[in-house]
């Protein structure tokens, strides 16, 4: 499953952040973005995943193919961890979760509320998730926030295993994940002038 991007201008507050951005990711690749802070890569990945709509240009994915995984985490924090995922597995149409336990080792938190849980260990919780999606594109903003070495080291293989099954990876990171992958610079795409999102549409409050 292809992920194409053609000639894309990505907004945030009606403004125009990144502009002209094309590429294509295909089965078994990963894409690393690179930039400074603000530059735009959350609003870009956003806009890809399907979040925002983009202000001009097109993304073009297999429908239900991309799973996303952002910032927060976005767990329930008074289900234990294995609620969560059956739960997350459920909404996707999928029962299987021990790999994901498996791969973010998950075992011993099973019973542990979500709520309860440390930064990194809701964070690994939060990408375990990506596993029990069975969706081929991740979209990865920051994965290894709050990671300790080790689990950084967990996460990059869980990567490794999703591509060499044939998915794909979008990610934007500040650290070198020791991945191979192309890395797009998305500072050659800054927005040049600045110009209101004609639809008027404010994807701030989402
Ligand atoms: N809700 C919002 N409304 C208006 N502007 C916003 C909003 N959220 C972010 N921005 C601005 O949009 C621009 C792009 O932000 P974005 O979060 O996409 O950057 P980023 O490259 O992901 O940054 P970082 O590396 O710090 O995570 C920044 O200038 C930011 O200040």
């Amino acid at each position: 499953m292809t992920l194409t991007v053609k000639d894309l201008t990505v907004s945030r507050g009606g403004i125009a952040v990144l502009e002209g951005v094309n590429f294509t990711l295909t089965p078994g690749r990963a894409l690393i973005l690179r930039g400074p802070n603000g530059i735009g890569k959350t609003t870009m990945l956003r806009t890809v995943a399907g979040l925002q709509p983009p202000m001009t240009g097109r993304v073009d994915a297999p429908e239900e193919s991309i799973a996303y995984a952002a910032h927060s985490d976005g767990l329930k924090a008074m289900l234990s961890v294995e609620e969560n995922l059956r739960f997350w597995a459920s909404v996707f149409g999928q029962v299987e979760i021990d790999n994901a336990v498996q791969a973010f080792d998950l075992i011993e938190l099973m019973p542990r509320l979500a709520g309860t849980l440390s930064a990194g260990q809701k964070r690994r919780l939060g990408l375990a998730r990506l596993l029990v999606t069975g969706r081929p594109i991740w979209i990865l903003d920051e994965p290894t926030v709050s990671l300790d070495k080790q689990s950084v080291s967990r996460f990059a293989d869980a990567v490794r295993d999703h591509l060499s099954g044939g998915g794909s990876a979008l990610i934007a990171t500040h650290i070198d994940l020791g991945l191979e992958g192309d890395v797009l610079d998305v500072g050659v795409f800054k927005a040049t002038g600045q110009y209101a999102d004609p639809s008027g549409f404010d994807e701030s409050f989402l």
